[in-house]
């Protein structure tokens, strides 16, 4: 309808939007803000099967497509295992993918998350 109501966000949205914007600081080349193309990297689409970039972990978090953390956590190491299929280990997006996986798994651990507890339901 025209005059859509602006969806109210609930706990869990604040929360992913929180955490979705300190794993992108931890990607300042910004290799994984937006989907790889075939353009930039031959065969990906035949290689990946389920490509995944912070810019659509955005969007699912605008659509309220996840129902819990551990959806988000599972699209966050998707997205990083994805660069270390792709690319070989030697090269840059490999390592970056293994430390981003590394640094954000940490960030978003449970005793890091604890203290937000208080916050949500
Ligand atoms: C060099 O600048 C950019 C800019 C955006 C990129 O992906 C969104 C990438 C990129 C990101 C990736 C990944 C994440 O596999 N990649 C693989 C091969 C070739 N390029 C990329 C590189």
């Amino acid at each position: 309808c025209v005059l859509r109501q602006r969806q109210e966000r609930s706990a869990l949205q604040r929360l992913l939007d929180h955490l979705l914007k300190g794993l992108e600081k931890r990607d300042p080349q910004q290799f994984f803000a937006w989907p790889v193309t075939d353009h930039i990297a031959p065969g990906y689409s035949q290689i990946i099967s389920q490509p995944m970039d912070f810019s659509t972990m955005k969007q699912k978090i605008d659509d309220g497509a996840y129902s819990c953390l551990g959806d988000f956590i599972d699209d966050f190491k998707l997205m990083c295992n994805n660069a270390m299929v792709y690319n070989h280990p030697e090269t840059i997006y490999y390592k970056a993918a293994k430390k981003l996986l590394h640094v954000g798994l940490k960030f978003m651990s449970a005793d890091k998350l604890k203290p937000l507890r208080s916050v949500l339901p």
